[in-house]
């Protein structure tokens, strides 16, 4: 079973594109729509892109692109006879697939032979040959790629992407046809928008991107200053940030992680790759097919399989789970924002002063988290809240709802005698079980959870704007990247809410039980 790993995002057509970096609050205008590329070499096609504009959501395809199905069966692939492409809820999801009759549970989908999918090419080359007289084509490529931190993989797979687009015979051609032309992921935003999500975390991971493709477009176009036509990877074309952009986010809101070669300690690594057609499924965390990997990943034949996993009944689309994850990966790497989702959570930095402010606000008097006790300080460091190695990055929400080293931190911090706590290991501490609910007692729960609450009323403070100015956004017709902004905080908002709301019908039957303990 495999996840995509990355994803997509699309809007309406544009005939420019802008890469944003709000931090500076700069707006940069990186290119028009296509940009005067000069097509030196025969073999190579022009690298278009198109800028997600902000005047409208909707996905956008190429007119008439070759028939994907009939593709996948030429080249040997399984298409179920009872799927097609899906372009109804175009303006939506974009293009999907669709049951067009019952498909038992248990059927197989879809199958792709090994061929098929578009992976990073293992080059195997030495690094001092990938520049001057001895570069090749691959060689220059792998040069470039080896710019890419990891953790932007999508990046690495884009240039792949990129070279095969640039490529007039290449055998992805027919997929690469079919993929949308803009994308809707931040990136693409106007500064206004990126601005308006406000939340610093997401932000924080907008600007990363957008300054890595500013600065790796000036480093890809001083590596292929010099390189001779016949080894330019993309035929002579100049590359630039928004085909970059382009390009990272067809793989990140497309690709899935598939098993790769086997480790000596029996695990497999991860491969990202794009897999055609069957990245036509859209996303619910109520799906009725999952992706399959029953094949090595060196053998010839069926690599990947789409199978039912429920029954489909007809007209239903065929939709994958793409992973457990929060609205900040949805709308980083694929463009969308799930409503209610029960993955999403906030990111808070564990820190005394704004604890103390917290539970004063909550009434409690005379809190010690920015000074905690020696025996208080160990427990922290234990909880890796305090310290040198300390990892300060605590969540709210989720299906957690309260991150257990928080919620450890404030019982021990609020705990008025050492000898109690020593009781408790920190698995206890850390866990909010319905079992124990109260496991340093009851006063002390109630204090905890009125100082998360506390915090929870800060934390919304944070937002510049209140969730009514918010739905007034959404009511009021927005479209594009102005609506996803304000899904988006919407959603960030009600997750504080949700939190609250929880914890504060744990105070009150927490309350009830003390009164009739006295
Ligand atoms: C793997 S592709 C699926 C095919 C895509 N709809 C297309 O038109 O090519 C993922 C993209 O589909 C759209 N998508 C998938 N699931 C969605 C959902 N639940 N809500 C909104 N958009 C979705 C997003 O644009 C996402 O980036």
């Amino acid at each position: 079973m495999v996840k995509p790993a990355v994803l997509v995002v699309n809007s309406s057509s544009s005939s420019s594109r802008m890469l944003i970096m709000s931090r500076a609050s700069r707006k940069l205008i990186i290119s028009s729509c296509i940009s005067a590329f000069s097509l030196t070499h025969f073999h190579y096609r022009p690298l278009t892109y198109y800028a997600s504009s902000s005047s409208s959501h909707s996905h956008s395809h190429s007119t008439n692109p070759p028939d994907l199905i009939r593709w996948v069966k030429k080249e040997g692939g399984f298409v179920h006879p009872d799927i097609k492409i899906n372009s109804n809820n175009y303006n939506y999801y974009g293009l999907g697939l669709i049951a067009s009759q019952d498909i038992p549970k248990g059927s197989h989908l879809i199958a792709l032979p090994n061929h098929i999918p578009l992976r990073f090419p293992n080059l195997n080359l030495n690094l001092n040959d990938a520049a001057g007289a001895g570069a090749t084509e691959d060689s220059v490529f792998n040069q470039l790629a080896q710019r890419v931190p990891e953790e932007l993989w999508a990046m690495r797979l884009g240039l792949k992407l990129l070279k095969e687009k640039a490529t007039v015979h290449s055998f992805w051609w027919p997929y690469i046809c079919n993929l949308p032309e803009t994308y809707d992921v931040p990136i693409f935003f106007p500064a206004d928008d990126i601005k308006n999500l406000q939340y610093a975390p997401l932000l924080h991971q907008v600007n990363k991107r957008c300054r890595f493709l500013l600065e790796f477009e000036k480093e890809v176009s001083r590596i292929l200053e010099n390189v001779k036509p016949d080894d330019h990877p993309f035929g002579c074309q100049s590359i630039e940030a928004s085909s970059l952009g382009w390009a990272m986010s067809a793989v990140s809101s497309r690709a899935f992680r598939l098993h790769g070669e086997r480790l000596p300690d029996g695990t497999h690594v991860s491969v990202p790759m794009m897999l055609p057609l069957i990245d036509m499924c859209n996303h619910s965390f109520d799906s009725n097919a999952q992706i399959v990997q029953e094949q090595d990943i060196n053998n010839p034949n069926m690599l990947v399989k789409v199978v039912a996993e429920t029954r489909i009944r007809q007209d239903d689309p065929i939709v994958l789970n793409y992973g457990c994850l929060s609205n900040d990966f949805f709308l980083l790497d694929y463009g969308f924002v799930i409503p209610s989702n029960p993955y999403d959570c906030i990111e808070l930095k564990y820190d005394g002063a704004l604890l103390d402010a917290a539970s004063m606000t909550a009434g409690i008097t005379s809190p010690n988290f920015s000074s905690p006790l020696p025996w208080q300080q160990q427990i922290l460091s234990q909880l890796s809240l305090h310290g040198e190695a300390a990892s300060l990055k605590v969540t709210l929400g989720g299906p957690e709802l309260v991150d257990g080293r928080l919620l450890a931190a404030l019982r021990v911090l609020l705990a008025s005698n050492m000898e109690t706590v020593k009781k408790h290991d920190l698995s206890s501490l850390r866990s909010f079980s319905t079992q124990a609910p109260a496991p340093l007692g009851l006063s002390n729960e109630i204090a905890v959870l009125r100082t998360i609450i506390a915090l929870c009323v800060i934390a919304l403070g944070h937002f510049p704007t209140k969730l009514m100015e918010d739905e007034a956004v959404l009511k009021g017709g927005a479209s594009g990247p102005t609506r996803l902004a304000a899904q988006y905080r919407i959603e960030k908002k009600s997750v504080i809410i949700g939190v609250m709301q929880n914890l504060s019908r744990k105070v009150k039957i927490l309350m009830s039980k003390e009164s009739e303990s006295v």
